[in-house]
């Protein structure tokens, strides 16, 4: 657990959280919404018409762009992503895992930062598929300058990090847009979240909000799946007996039957990332911006003004978990004593209309990462004793580095 010494982002809200019931004043105006009902309300009221903004050329000529929804977006890559769910398409993501971790085998690692690398690359095919070596390295320096702008919070940077953050941010335009006029000429078509914009929106979208479209998805993997996947690695160094439980349950089915079925043929490791995402949701808070005036039980948000809503607080919430800072992947098992209260209490991927679209298949990496980890390798720590996770801006294990060794040729079998 977190040290008394380290980071938590959330030492100064907990207090008033629950004097206040979950919505209060903080600071410099902001309104927290750490209700789980006040938070989904208020999300749903925000983003109820949510638009795209009109094009760049369309602003500096004052002219209205086509409009396009967020749900229409929202809505082709939802199905793309039933698509991108299936039994290849898993595999694939699982053998782009381990090459992942197969590369860094035997070296010493923070292993925190590793989570997020296996994450992140094993998913930009899934956004942006067909990419060269190269311009998928751009995309990774770019998702590393905005998790080492996160991890140092405002101002922790030197120049050369922020200067390096400006040229991988630039890159990642040029190579999604590069992309986009390519697929746009007719070129090759490939299953992935840029195809569908591509197909079905652009002549509406314009190529500046279609790239804006595809950054977002590369910012959204680029932070809470890694930010998870540590935690999960954490949590699997530290509690051996849940691995060996994991191990077992790995053993006695295929993994092809994983990448066909999905969590349903691990359901103690789907138990267990339930948990993990539960336990260290990620982000800690997000900030919204009032787009609509709202009344946030009788506090009033006029346009503009800003308000937060935090996954954690909500799934740490005591009024409705039982023993909610106990890590306890039992209590998702029928007839559980602590029961998960259910709907909208849990929310490790967030709120509608915007809650997240890779839900299914961030879930699903998160068991094939516990299937690579408790069968092909094994994490050896340095110092296991000094492990712990701190409250960032997402949650980090700390003096969590060591070695990824493979496991025995029995183990591999057992694959
Ligand atoms: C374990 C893995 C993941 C976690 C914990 C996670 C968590 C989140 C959270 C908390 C949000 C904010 C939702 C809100 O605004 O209320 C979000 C949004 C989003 N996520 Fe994920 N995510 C994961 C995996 C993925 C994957 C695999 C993809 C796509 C390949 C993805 C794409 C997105 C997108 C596009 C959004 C923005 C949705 C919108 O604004 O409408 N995420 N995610």
């Amino acid at each position: 657990m977190t040290g008394p010494d380290d980071p938590d982002l959330l030492a100064d809200l907990r207090g008033p959280d629950a004097e206040h019931d979950g919505v209060f004043w903080h600071g410099d105006r902001r309104l927290m919404v750490f209700d789980a009902d006040a938070a989904s309300r208020a999300n749903a009221e925000n983003f109820a018409d949510l638009t795209l903004p009109d094009r760049f050329v369309d602003q500096i000529r004052g002219r209205r762009s086509p409009v396009v929804s967020w749900r229409q977006v929202r809505s082709l890559w939802l199905s793309q992503m039933r698509v991108l769910g299936e039994e290849g398409h898993l595999r694939a993501l699982a053998d782009r895992m381990a090459a992942v971790l197969d590369d860094r085998r035997d070296q010493h690692v923070d292993f925190a930062w590793l989570a997020h690398e296996v994450m992140f690359r094993a998913l930009v095919p899934v956004v942006l598929d067909g990419l060269s070596t190269s311009d998928q390295a751009w995309l990774a320096r770019d998702a590393i300058a905005k998790l080492t702008r996160l991890d140092a919070g405002p101002g922790g940077q030197t120049r050369r990090q922020q200067w390096q953050a400006v040229v991988a941010q630039a890159h990642t335009g040029r190579v999604v847009r590069k992309e986009i006029r390519r697929r746009a000429r007719g070129g090759r078509t490939r299953t992935d979240l840029t195809q569908p914009i591509v197909d079905r929106l652009l002549p509406a979208l314009g190529p500046d909000r279609a790239l804006e479209a595809v950054t977002t998805v590369l910012t959204a993997i680029a932070g809470p799946p890694g930010a998870v996947a540590g935690c999960l690695m954490y949590e699997l160094a530290k509690r051996p007996e849940w691995a060996a439980t994991l191990a077992e349950e790995f053993a006695a089915g295929s993994v092809e039957r994983l990448y066909r079925s999905g969590t349903r043929s691990a359901p103690i490791a789907h138990r267990f990332v339930k948990e993990v995402l539960r336990m260290w949701s990620a982000p800690l808070l997000m900030t919204r911006s009032a787009r609509v005036p709202l009344t946030v039980r009788a506090h009033r948000l006029a346009v503009g003004q800003h308000y937060l809503v935090s996954p954690y607080l909500v799934n740490h919430d005591e009024r409705h978990w039982s023993d909610p800072d106990t890590f306890d992947p039992d209590r998702w098992s029928a007839g559980a004593a602590r029961r998960p209260p259910g709907g909208h209490y849990y929310v490790p991927f967030g709120w509608a209309p915007t809650a997240c679209i890779g839900a299914g298949l961030g879930s699903v990496q998160l068991v094939l990462l516990a299937q690579l980890l408790c069968t092909r390798f094994r994490l050896e720590l340095r110092a296991p004793d000094a492990a712990r996770v701190s409250l960032g801006a997402v949650p980090r294990p700390l003096d969590f580095d060591g070695w990824v060794r493979p496991r025995g040729p029995a183990a591999a079998d057992a694959t």
